[in-house]
């Protein structure tokens, strides 16, 4: 049996693409985005991941003859499953690059195509770009406190099962982990891999001294766990003997800390080890970490290096979800022309956008940072515009006029007709193009709390779309 992924999708998907067949309109032309509501951990950007995954994913898209007996056995009739067993991708994708800032209420990623193939993937992209994206976020709100010291990713043993194990690792280096212990992930993805050793080394032992030397006799390079028993009494006591005994035969980096006031023993670890003579050995630090302790541990001047944090990046333990969706923005009439679609909620914020869109990244040129995104039909070249009115789409009296600035498309080609025509970047590039992407940000809008909100406007004939559709729909629908 394969492990295909096509059934990776929700049952009403395949119930409507049924619908799509046998009413004949499968092949008629939709446009669908992703997009979500609400900034995750309420910060200021979210990082864009995914995208590698959903590309391997959409290039494979095919039924195997398993899948199609499977969904005989759930009583799919003989036509749609010939139709299914000779499905191809054929979509137009577009989408933001990882490691892309991206926002609120803006179009993160776009599939074009069949309407019976949109609605197939709606549920394995966002399943994909949601977890992704969630935890590339997280870490790069961790390592926004961390700065340029080393953040290790200890994660997987917390984390939801290992494909959130492996693919959230990933997520965590394009949003600033520098190395993982998931050695899998190193080997799959290329990452640094990184480790110390656990309590049960020493407990093996009974005691550290005996445990380091172990370790220090079959390895080069050692960061000895000294908290087991007694840190300051016992635990650096005996890492700094066995550094002095192995002298140059090993490559004593440092000790790590993993229980109690991590301020007060990372300030006497630093004292114990500077006396030894061991000003280079680093502490590393671990337990419960995440951006919030690392910033407190900060202002009390710990002495911590290197940080290893585990569950609460790789589950995003204070928002487990981001929420990114998937609409209908526009779809083929019979008569093959392109109709825009709109959902209506009571929730203003939830009354999605119609029209094919683009997401325009406007950075003024006197002042090198990026000004705001400016959403405009698809078909629009913001480049060729001396002039942008920018307005909140709902408290429109806040606008500004642009006239010095550069305009880049952040939705770009991913397949074309089905074939994949983007070049991936590699993993370190995809980290150091997220760096660069931070740096084009206004400090206002990067601060861990209680940051601004980064404009997300939509073109004048984009919102005035909108609300002729609104109103459209309430006269259509409620007459
Ligand atoms: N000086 C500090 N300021 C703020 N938070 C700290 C400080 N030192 C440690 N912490 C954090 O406080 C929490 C303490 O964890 P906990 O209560 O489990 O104690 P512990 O010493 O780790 O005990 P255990 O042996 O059970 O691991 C952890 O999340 C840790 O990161
Ligand atoms: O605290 P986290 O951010 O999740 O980081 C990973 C944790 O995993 C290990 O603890 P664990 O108790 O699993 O084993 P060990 O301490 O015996 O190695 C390690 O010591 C960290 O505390
Ligand atoms: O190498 C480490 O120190 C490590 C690895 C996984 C989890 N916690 C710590």
């Amino acid at each position: 049996m394969t492990d295909n992924l096509v059934l990776h999708t929700d049952l009403y998907q395949i119930n409507m693409m049924q619908v799509y067949f046998e009413k004949g309109i499968a092949e008629r032309k939709a446009v669908f985005e992703v997009y979500f509501r609400d900034m995750p951990f309420k910060n200021g950007y979210a990082v864009f991941a995914g995208l590698e995954r959903v590309i391997a994913y959409l290039r494979d898209l095919h039924f195997d003859a398993d899948d199609i007996a499977y969904l005989r056995e759930l009583g799919y009739p003989e036509k749609f499953l010939t139709y299914l067993s000779e499905l191809k991708f054929t979509c137009d994708v577009k989408s933001a690059r990882e490691g892309d800032l991206v926002f609120a209420n803006e179009p993160i990623l776009q599939i074009e195509g069949a309407l019976a193939q949109c609605q197939l993937v709606e549920t394995a992209v966002l399943n994909i770009v949601n977890f992704q994206t969630l935890i590339a976020t997280k870490a790069a709100r961790v390592k926004s406190v961390i700065g340029d010291a080393p953040l290790l990713e200890f994660g997987t043993r917390r984390a939801q099962e290992m494909d959130a194990a492996i693919w959230g690792t990933r997520a965590a280096v394009i949003g600033g982990a520098d190395a993982t212990s998931n050695v899998r992930a190193g080997k799959l993805f290329g990452i640094p891999v990184s480790g110390t050793h656990a309590h049960s080394l020493v407990q093996a032992y009974g005691n550290d001294y005996e445990a380091f030397k172990a370790y220090a006799t079959t390895h080069k390079d050692c960061v000895f766990l000294v908290d087991t028993y007694d840190t300051l009494k016992i635990g650096v006591p005996a890492a700094i003997k066995v550094a002095r005994e192995m002298g140059e035969r090993i490559n004593f980096q440092g000790v790590r800390i993993d229980s109690g006031d991590m301020a007060y023993i990372s300030k006497k670890v630093r004292e114990q080890l500077d006396d030894a003579g061991f000003t280079e050995a680093k502490i590393y630090a671990s337990n419960d970490l995440d951006e919030n302790t690392i910033l407190n541990l900060k202002m009390q001047k710990a002495k911590i290096d290197v940080w290893g944090v585990g569950t609460k990046l790789i589950t995003a333990y204070d928002q487990p979800a981001l929420g990114a969706v998937y609409k209908i923005v526009a779809i083929e009439t019979a008569d093959g022309a392109m109709r825009d679609t709109i959902k209506l909620s009571s929730n203003a914020e939830k009354v999605s956008t119609p029209g094919k869109k683009q997401v325009w990244r406007i950075r003024s040129l006197e002042k090198n940072k990026s000004e705001g995104d400016y959403v405009t039909f698809a078909d629009v070249d913001v480049t060729a515009l001396d002039e942008i009115f920018m307005f909140h789409p709902t408290y429109t009296y806040i606008n500004k006029t642009l006239k010095n600035f550069t305009a880049r498309p952040l939705l770009t080609d991913i397949f074309v007709k089905g074939k994949l025509v983007y070049d991936q970047p590699t993993l370190p590039e995809i980290k150091q193009y997220f760096k660069t992407q931070l740096d084009d940000l206004w400090d206002e809008y990067k601060r861990d709390l209680n940051p601004q909100d980064y404009p997300v406007d939509l073109s004048q004939d984009v919102w005035d779309n909108k609300m002729k559709l609104i109103d459209k729909v309430r006269k259509d629908v409620y007459q």
